[in-house]
């Protein structure tokens, strides 16, 4: 079953168009990351989903519904942490949830979402003195009220420290277990990266990337990177390694050679280290990251429509 839909959404802002065109689906039990540089249009594309604003052209449903048209039957099955959000500075924590729940008409109990997102001593506490962390942990437990369908959440790791990011981690992975599907828009690389089922990679209001981490990493043609630490590095070494199967782009310093390597290369090319003249006295190898492929999709575009 598709849970978000977006088909040919163009936004303008005046002269300023912030989506292209773009379309975009999201399948039940999924969960999607949205990523995009600054001003990519993100927040448009979310505030869109909430019908906060309305496309130029094209449409947005939920759960098959047109976002417009049936924005009270949807606002009950999706949980919200948007971008930025205005706490009620004399209401306490446990205040902003009794009145979520009330408007929703769900049946949770306020201290247990205070606990779910590590502020339950914070309950009686006015909003108005709250850390940021601390605002960000509330709207999320505002958001998880009623046990949403879709829960979406728009950079949901600002204002955390990396404990706090770990724990919105943690309770993104148990809401999609209970069957809910998750929207979230980041900038944090490593965050996508570990929990994400599929993720798209927005440039100026248009999808120029959506896949796996895997396929995507595939797509670029990304390798490992393998770095050797050796006694001297002579071109007879030099000249070996590049003369293994699977191996490109060799590169030398002082006392280290770095190649790209194939999958199941290394062991080949340290065994040739090993059989030459040269002591290997280290290596190591590395991945490449999600942000390397986000750099390299957005300064592709960047190029070609330069
Ligand atoms: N209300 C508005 N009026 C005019 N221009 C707008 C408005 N909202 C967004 N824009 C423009 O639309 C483009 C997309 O903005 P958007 O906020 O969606 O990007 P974003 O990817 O969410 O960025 P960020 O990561 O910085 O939050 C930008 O060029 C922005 O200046």
């Amino acid at each position: 079953m598709t849970v978000i839909k977006l088909d040919g959404i163009t936004k303008k802002f005046g002269s300023v168009t912030a989506l292209d065109n773009l379309d975009l689906t999201v399948e039940k039990g999924e969960i999607y990351g949205f990523l995009g540089p600054n001003g990519s249009g993100k927040s448009t594309t979310i505030n869109i989903l909430l019908d906060f604003i309305q496309p130029t052209n094209g449409q947005a449903t939920l759960f098959g519904q047109d976002v417009h048209t049936n924005s009270a039957a949807i606002r009950d099955r999706i949980g919200v942490l948007p971008d930025a959000y205005d706490t009620y500075d004399r209401l306490t924590g446990r205040q902003h949830l009794e009145f979520t729940i009330e408007s929703k008409g769900a049946s949770d109990d306020p201290m247990e979402l205070l606990e779910r997102v590590g502020i339950p001593e914070a309950a009686d506490r006015t909003a108005d003195g709250y850390s940021k962390g601390m605002t960000q942990r509330l709207v999320l437990s505002m958001a998880l009220v009623g046990d949403p369908d879709l829960l979406i959440l728009d950079e949901p790791s600002t204002g955390l420290d990396p404990n706090g990011a770990r724990e919105m981690r943690e309770i993104i992975m148990e809401q999609n277990q209970r069957g809910a599907t998750i929207f979230f828009s980041s900038h944090i690389m490593e965050q996508v990266e570990a929990i994400c089922d599929r993720v798209g990679i927005l440039s100026n209001g248009t999808l120029i990337a959506e896949d796996s981490i895997h396929e995507l990493r595939q797509q670029m043609d990304t390798k490992t990177t393998l770095t050797l630490v050796v006694s001297d590095v002579t071109p007879a070494v030099v000249d070996a390694v590049q003369n293994c199967t699977g191996v490109s782009n060799v590169t030398t310093g002082n006392d280290q050679i770095s190649v790209s390597i194939a999958d199941g290369s290394k062991a080949a090319v340290i065994n040739t280290i090993e059989s030459s003249a040269v002591e290997l006295q280290d290596f190591s190898t590395s991945e490449a990251s999600l942000e390397d492929l986000f750099t390299a999709y957005t300064t592709e575009q960047t190029e070609g429509s330069a």
